[in-house]
């Protein structure tokens, strides 16, 4: 079991101070990265994987330098960028084996690996058929199985369950529940649902720093008792979304239930309701230093 230690992390491009002092370890288990789009999570990831350098700060596994270790960190490490390029002429096989050759893997070690990962990731049945011809959940699959050819100890994939349809969704946890036994897991997304009940422990950035981590449980601890629930006419529930941060409405006849996020209530007749991680992250984004709480 490896030990990734990020202390003190920083990242400037330019101007832009994309990742600010972050500081956390990484031993086996699901990383679940939350953050809206720029909140530095690629380029926390592309850290991670020795891609960018840091400004400041260090970041050792097992402790050393990830820097110095050169090739037998990248051994360790297992990665599915953002952008993932396929080629869509390849069969499965041909691009694994591929990928296997260009991560330096001996020949006959890799024919077995690519079959046992085909099985891994569900794909045996189709994998003599083109990429071209593979859904999105498919291709995210095969991205996840060409990060996993090196048996990688480090996983670390960049939204990987982009434009997965719901049932692809369920696969892709199972699967990556499974992974994160044996290694450490980092995945990151701006669907709090693609991480709920999987990661072992939750992340949260905004404008490059670490705003909370922690279990599930503990996230959505925190909220507890700034979750509300209310019944509105329609008309007013434009400005209640101006003022508040409104999580969920529904229409209930001619009037809307809103599920409002706040820490004052919103309302008289506003009730507490039980939190969510989806409520703990908007909290966590939106209503610390966001949208003002004032009273009604
Ligand atoms: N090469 C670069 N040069 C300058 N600024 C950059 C560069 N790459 C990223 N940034 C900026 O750094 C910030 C963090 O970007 P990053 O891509 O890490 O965020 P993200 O959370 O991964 O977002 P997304 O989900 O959109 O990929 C953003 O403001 C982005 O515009």
């Amino acid at each position: 079991m490896h030990e990734l230690n990020l202390v003190d992390v920083q990242k400037r491009y330019k101007e832009k101070d994309a990742v600010i002092g972050f500081t956390f370890t990484f031993t086996n288990g699901v990383y679940g990265l939350l953050g809206e789009n720029g909140a530095g999570k690629t380029t926390l990831m592309r850290l991670i994987c020795g891609i960018l350098q840091p400004t400041n700060g260090s970041i050792t596994c097992d402790n050393i330098r990830i820097s110095d270790m050169g090739a037998e960190y990248r051994q360790l490490l297992g990665y599915l960028p953002q952008n993932f390029g396929y080629y869509g002429d390849f069969t499965a096989v041909r691009f694994l084996n591929y990928m296997a050759a260009l991560k330096a893997l001996p020949r006959d070690y890799a024919k077995g690996r690519v079959e046992e990962l085909l099985e891994l990731v569900d794909l045996k049945d189709v994998k003599n058929k083109k990429l071209k011809t593979y859904s999105g959940g498919m291709l995210q699959r095969i991205g996840i199985a060409q990060a996993l050819l090196n048996e990688a100890d480090i996983l670390i994939l960049d939204e990987p369950t982009a434009g997965l349809d719901p049932k692809e969704r369920v696969r892709f946890r199972n699967i990556i529940s499974s992974l994160g036994k044996k290694r450490i897991v980092l995945l990151s997304t701006h669907i709090v649902s693609d991480i709920e009940y999987i990661a072992d422990c939750i992340l949260m950035m905004k404008n490059g720093e670490l705003i909370r981590q922690g279990t599930e449980n503990e996230v959505i601890a925190d909220v507890q008792g700034y979750v509300w629930k209310c019944v509105v006419p329609e008309c007013e529930v434009q400005g209640l979304n101006e003022k508040y941060v409104v999580s969920n409405l529904r229409n209930s006849g001619e009037n809307v239930e809103l599920r409002i996020v706040s820490d004052i209530q919103p309302m008289k007749n506003a009730e507490i309701t039980e939190a969510t991680l989806e409520d703990a992250y908007l909290y966590y984004t939106q209503v610390l230093g966001g949208k003002n709480n004032a009273v009604v």
